[in-house]
């Protein structure tokens, strides 16, 4: 183990608090069935009801459920000599704050409350986070607040507005994430008592997270080789994602200004994650020298890296969010905030997540998709062989080892990833996530057959369901234009999608249907 001396403290990081790290499960409306207000959550009949409802048995929804309706990010540049090295992190948070928006059509004057997480700039960002808001065009009277939970608070600051929804104080709020690692560092620890030397917790609180990594690695016996192949399937995971399209939907273009290294300055306009190295080897990763001690393991290959980017996610009470015709993308089903060593800050997914599991009544098994942050290879494997989770579920967009971690950012870019990845899933989704409850008309309701993306000509399956005559559509707004408008052929494609009578081919351009709802 490594403490930090007198002469190192220039390296001294400030994310070294004792670590807190948060999971949020997601699980689209398929964990609707699941509703925890039916029964006592981690009892077996609350976790059959999942199983029974993918068979088309009886769950339901409720408009307490705090939903997530939206999410987008800027895409994700490499600290100080990336895309945004010379763009503020106001600039960066007000882009996604006022694509969110826009996207959804929703006035910001809806918003009971914003919060932002940050982890570097003065006060944790709150004069910047204010700055952006006024730069979004946000009226005065929306409140903004900064949180800094280190590494999880952009994930914070969707637990912290999701708690303001559940305690009626506010309807609707939009949590975000922002960091400039480029124009302000870590390694600066502030004002600490002298007898932190004297509590051994306290000491750790101060050691580097390169030392954490090296700590977790030579504890749990996670060898460089298998830090190096979990960091080159990161690689090759957001590499893939990248070529095929899967974050166009997800980040916001940026128009910032560069200062080349002339001093000249020309605009640019930032649409793509420029950490992600497609052309990574094993054999090139495993000659870069150790990056935090001499005989270590953890090396530049293997660690996240140090980037600038901002997320914002909009969530709501769901009966707000259906007032409105919002879509609804996510349910927010439990979190968990659980502290861990300092020394081994990185292990804290593995006891987290299992606390957020509980909660929701649902094993590892259950979960599609985890979004885990690589911090490090070293405690982002420990975690996953440690809760038994199968690699292919993990990061399927790649994580922090590609994409870079913007510190304060990292938590709601997550969430957008891990919902944009649901999405697309939609097929399979499709089959899981029915639920049936009575309207106070008593006409059965069937909440969201169908909750995924379809693309214009892609096919749905066939769920064993009632053939519904009437479909209300929520969601994205093209479900209402089409019955609105009387589009008979455009709203019986809906239905026909929803209920999987047949294999139906969507019309160009009417792909996205993303929630609704029909009766029958
Ligand atoms: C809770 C939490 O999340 S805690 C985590 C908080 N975050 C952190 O602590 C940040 C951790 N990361 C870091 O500190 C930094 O990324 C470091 C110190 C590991 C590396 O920083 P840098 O040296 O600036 O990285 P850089 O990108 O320049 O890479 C260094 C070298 O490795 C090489 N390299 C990096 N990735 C790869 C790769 N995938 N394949 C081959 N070579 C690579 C680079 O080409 C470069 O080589 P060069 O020196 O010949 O040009």
């Amino acid at each position: 183990m490594c403490y930090v001396t007198a002469e190192r403290a220039e390296c001294v990081q400030l994310c070294v608090l004792s670590h807190l790290i948060a999971i949020l499960v997601v699980v689209m409306h398929r964990i609707k069935i699941l509703s925890g207000h039916l029964r006592p959550p981690g009892s077996s009949e609350h976790r059959r009801d999942l199983w029974r409802s993918e068979c088309g048995c009886a769950g339901s929804s409720s408009p307490d459920d705090v939903v997530v309706v939206h999410g987008r990010r800027t895409a994700v540049g490499k600290a100080k000599r990336g895309a945004f090295k010379d763009t503020t992190p106001d600039e960066l948070l007000s882009a996604v704050m006022t694509a969110v928006l826009t996207d959804v059509g929703l006035s910001p004057d809806k918003l009971g409350d914003v919060c932002v997480g940050n982890v570097l700039q003065p006060g944790a960002g709150a004069l910047m986070a204010r700055v952006a808001h006024f730069l979004s065009g946000f009226p005065e009277t929306v409140p903004v607040y900064t949180v800094n939970r280190q590494c999880s608070s952009g994930l914070q600051a969707l637990f912290n507005i999701a708690g303001a929804i559940r305690s009626r104080s506010i309807d609707l709020g939009l949590a975000c994430g922002v960091e400039s690692m480029s124009l302000r560092s870590i390694g600066e620890p502030g004002d600490l008592s002298s007898r932190l030397t004297d509590n051994d917790k306290a000491r750790d609180c101060i050691i580097p997270m390169g030392i954490t990594s090296e700590n977790v690695a030579e504890k749990f016996g996670i060898s460089r080789e298998q830090q190096d192949a979990f960091a080159l399937s990161s690689q090759q995971k957001a590499a893939r994602a990248q070529d095929t399209g899967a974050f166009q939907r997800e980040i916001v273009p940026v128009s910032t200004r560069f200062v080349d290294a002339d001093g000249s300055e020309r605009q640019v306009t930032v649409d793509r994650d420029d950490g992600v190295r497609a052309g990574t080897t094993l054999a090139g990763l495993g000659k870069l020298r150790p990056a935090f001690k001499p005989d270590g393991s953890t090396t530049a290959g293997n660690s996240s890296q140090v980037s600038d980017g901002a997320a914002a996610v909009l969530i709501g009470r769901r009966s707000a969010v259906e007032v409105l015709g919002l879509p609804v993308l996510g349910v927010l089903r439990a979190s968990a905030v659980v502290g861990v060593p300092p020394d081994l800050m990185g292990i804290g997914p593995a006891v987290a997540i299992p606390a957020a599991l509980e909660q929701a009544g649902l094993t590892v098994a259950d979960i599609d998709v985890f979004e885990i942050n690589e911090a490090f290879a070293s405690q982002a494997l420990y975690c996953v062989e440690k809760l038994g989770i199968p690699l292919e579920k993990v990061n399927p967009n790649g994580g922090a080892i590609a994409l870079g971690h913007p510190l304060g950012c990292t938590g709601a870019r997550q969430v957008v990833t891990l919902l944009n990845e649901l999405r697309r899933r939609g097929r399979s989704i499709l089959h899981e996530q029915r639920s049936v409850s009575k309207s106070a008309a008593g006409s059965r309701r069937f909440s969201c057959g169908f909750l995924g993306q379809l693309e214009p000509g892609q096919t749905t399956g066939r769920p064993e369901t009632c053939t519904p005559p009437r479909a209300v559509c929520v969601g994205q707004r093209r479900h209402h234009e089409c019955v609105q408008q009387g589009d008979e052929e455009a709203a019986e494609t809906v239905v026909s999608v929803a209920a999987g009578r047949t294999p139906v081919r969507l019309p160009e351009g009417r792909g996205e249907y993303v929630g609704m709802e029909f009766y029958c």
